[in-house]
C-alpha cells in the first residue's frame, strides 16, 4: 500500500546507498580489491549489524562504498541508480546527500566530482517520472577550510543540480563554532542550510545549527526532546527535522521504535519528515520505514498527507517542483 503512495525523501546518503552487486561490479571494471567479492559477505561488511553500539560504529560501514566511489563513471551510475531504485517505490523528488571530499582518493577534483553525481541524476529525470538535487556535505571531521572548497566549488552548479550544504560525519558537542564562517559564506552564494544535529550529541548542538549557522532543516534531532528551550524553538521557527527512525535505532542515539519521538513531535505539530538515511548501510527503503513508522504509531491515510505535505513545503527544490509535488497526492 506504501509503495504505490507518491512519496518525498530529505534525506538519504549517496554513499550509503550504493547496490552491493554494483560495489562488485565496479571493484572488476577498476581493479579494486575488495575483503569479499561474495555478495553475501559484503552484505555484512557494509549493512550495519544489530549490535553497532554508535553513530562512530555505524560510519565505519561507509569505507567500502566509498572506495569504488573515486571515478566519473562510478559516480555517475551510483547517483542513476539511487533515483531509478527510488523511483521504483514511488519516489518522486529525492534530495540526495554525499562529502565531495571524499571523492578524491584517484584522480578527480572536487569540481569533477559533482558534475558525475549531477550526471547521473539528470540521466535518470530524463529517464523516470522522479525529480531531484544534491546536498553537498562538508565532514565535520575535516577541517573548515575544506567546507569551504567545496562551498566555493560546488557554487558554480548551484540551482543547477545543487540546492544546499550540510555537515555530517561523528558528532561532537559544540562542533557548530568550527564552521560558522563556512555556513555564512554558503548562505551568501544562496546555498540552503542542513545541518546534522542533536543525533549523537545534545540538543545544543540543534541549538547551535539554527542560531550560528542558519539551518532551516536538522537531520535527525531527535535529542530536542531533552530541553524545553531547544524544543520551543524548533516549533516555533518552523524548523524541519528531517527523521531518520532505523538510522537512529542502529546508533542507538534511540534504543527502540517505540520510543523514537517522531510521533509525539508530529501529534504537537512540529514539522517532522521521513527518510531513510541510508538505503544500504540501514538496509531500508522508503516505503518500509514509512510503513514501520505507521503501523508503530498507528498513522492513517490523512496523516501521510500531512506529512508529505510538510515534505513538500521543506524541500529546497523551485517553486515549479513543488506545485508539481503538492498535485500528485
Ligand atoms: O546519520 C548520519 N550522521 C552523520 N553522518 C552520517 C550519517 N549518515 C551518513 N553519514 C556520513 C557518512 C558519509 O560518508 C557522509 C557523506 O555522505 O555522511
Ligand atoms: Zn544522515
Amino acid at each position: 500500500m506504501i509503495k504505490k503512495l507518491p512519496k518525498i525523501e530529505l534525506h538519504c546518503h549517496l554513499d550509503g546507498s550504493v547496490r552491493l552487486d554494483t560495489i562488485i561490479d565496479i571493484a572488476k571494471k577498476e581493479n579494486i580489491k575488495l575483503p569479499s567479492e561474495d555478495i553475501n559477505e559484503l552484505s555484512s561488511l557494509v549493512k550495519v549489524p544489530s549490535n553497532c553500539t554508535s553513530l562512530v560504529e555505524y560510519l565505519k560501514r561507509f569505507d567500502l562504498p566509498n572506495k569504488i566511489m573515486q571515478t566519473k563513471e562510478s559516480l555517475r551510475r551510483i547517483s542513476f541508480e539511487l533515483l531509478e531504485d527510488a523511483q521504483r517505490e514511488n519516489v518522486k523528488y529525492l534530495e540526495i546527500r554525499f562529502a565531495p571530499m571524499l571523492h578524491l582518493q584517484r584522480e578527480l577534483t572536487i569540481s569533477e566530482v559533482i558534475e558525475s553525481v549531477i550526471c547521473g541524476m539528470k540521466e535518470a529525470q530524463e529517464k523516470y517520472d522522479i525529480k531531484s538535487n544534491l546536498i553537498l556535505g562538508c565532514m565535520r571531521t575535516m577541517s573548515e577550510e575544506d567546507a569551504i572548497l567545496v562551498i566555493n566549488e560546488g557554487k558554480k552548479f548551484l540551482n543547477k543540480g545543487v540546492v544546499a550544504v550540510d555537515l555530517c560525519g561523528p558528532e561532537l558537542e559544540g562542533f557548530s563554532s568550527n564552521f560558522k564562517n563556512a555556513m555564512d559564506l554558503a548562505r551568501s552564494y544562496g546555498y540552503k542550510v542542513t545541518i546534522h544535529a542533536g543525533e549523537a550529541a545534545s540538543e545544543n548542538n540543534v541549538l547551535d545549527a539554527i542560531n550560528l549557522l542558519g539551518a532551516k532543516r536538522i537531520g535527525h534531532g531527535v535529542r530536542i526532546k531533552d530541553k524545553k528551550e531547544v524544543y520551543k524553538l524548533v516549533k516555533e521557527k518552523n524548523i524541519v527535522l528531517e527523521m531518520c527512525p532505523t538510522s537512529n535505532v542502529q546508533t542507538k542515539a534511540i534504543d527502540a521504535y517505540e520510543n523514537h519521538p517522531f510521533y509525539p513531535f508530529y501529534k504537537d505539530d512540529i514539522k517532522v519528515t521521513i527518510s531513510t538515511d541510508n538505503r544500504t548501510v540501514s538496509d531500508i527503503d522508503l516505503s518500509s520505514e514509512i510503513d514501520t513508522m505507521f503501523n508503530k504509531f498507528d498513522l492513517k491515510r490523512d496523516d501521510y498527507k500531512k506529512i508529505y505535505l510538510n515534505s513538500v513545503d521543506a524541500t529546497f527544490a523551485d517553486d515549479k517542483t513543488k506545485n508539481w509535488l503538492r498535485s500528485l497526492i
